[in-house]
């Protein structure tokens, strides 16, 4: 278990794709969110002392799920403060990496951070995600978003089933995969390095297709 924040920038900086530019672009989003999260209230503010941790590897850790070559786009639902999105995409610059967020002020932010980090591949889709167009991709993240009931139907459609779905979901891990029936075979909870209690819901939809219903 990761437990401070010395420990979270040495599990970072062993990352393959940590290298010195990505950790700049890394920094950088941790001075923009200090600063614009006195204008807004993005992320609270206890757990700007614990940056690395809270938010940034607890995004991070994300990435040994998906192989580097995996071709294809990172759909993140929700990003709000930029997590997992933004963490994503400056490890990962050569990721298109689809950030879905309604909230103007946020859907600002994002976008400012994206720019100022120079992820030109990265793209903020700030509607709805029940407005978003229809596209298939490669993984599909949401930290914080929705419950698993709500969420799957809604997302579903930009899934093929080898689509990685990648769910931090904090406490309520296997409740919530345990009270959905028909997605359970499908998904298994994988042990949060940034938290003993949390989760991280993680599957494809091809699991279901050996199991039985
Ligand atoms: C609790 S926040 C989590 C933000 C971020 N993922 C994190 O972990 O810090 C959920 C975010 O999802 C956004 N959101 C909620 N419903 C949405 C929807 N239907 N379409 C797009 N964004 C939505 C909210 O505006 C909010 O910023």
């Amino acid at each position: 278990m990761i437990e401070s924040e010395q420990e979270a920038r040495a599990w970072l900086q062993a990352l393959p794709e940590c290298d010195s530019a990505a950790l700049e672009r890394l920094e950088l989003l941790c001075a923009m969110l200090a600063e614009e999260n006195q204008r807004q209230n993005l992320v609270s503010a206890t757990s700007l002392d614990q940056v690395w941790l809270r938010h940034i590897v607890d995004s991070a850790q994300l990435l040994p799920h998906v192989p580097r070559e995996t071709p294809g786009r990172w759909l993140d639902l929700g990003t709000g403060a930029g997590f997992p999105g933004l963490v994503i995409a400056a490890l990962r610059p050569e990721c298109e990496v689809l950030m879905v967020e309604s909230r103007k002020r946020r859907i600002e932010w994002l976008d400012r951070a994206r720019i100022a980090m120079g992820l030109d591949k990265a793209q903020v889709l700030g509607q709805r995600l029940e407005m978003v167009e229809t596209r298939q991709v490669a993984v599909i993240s949401a930290r914080a978003f929705a419950p698993l009931d709500r969420l799957l139907p809604l997302s579903a459609r930009f899934s093929t089933a080898d689509t990685i779905w990648l769910l931090p979901k904090g406490r309520s891990a296997q409740q919530e995969l345990d009270d959905l029936r028909k997605w359970r075979h499908v998904f298994h909870v994988e042990q949060s390095l940034t938290d003993p209690q949390a989760g991280i819901i993680v599957g494809t939809l091809a699991g279901r297709k050996d199991k039985t219903k």
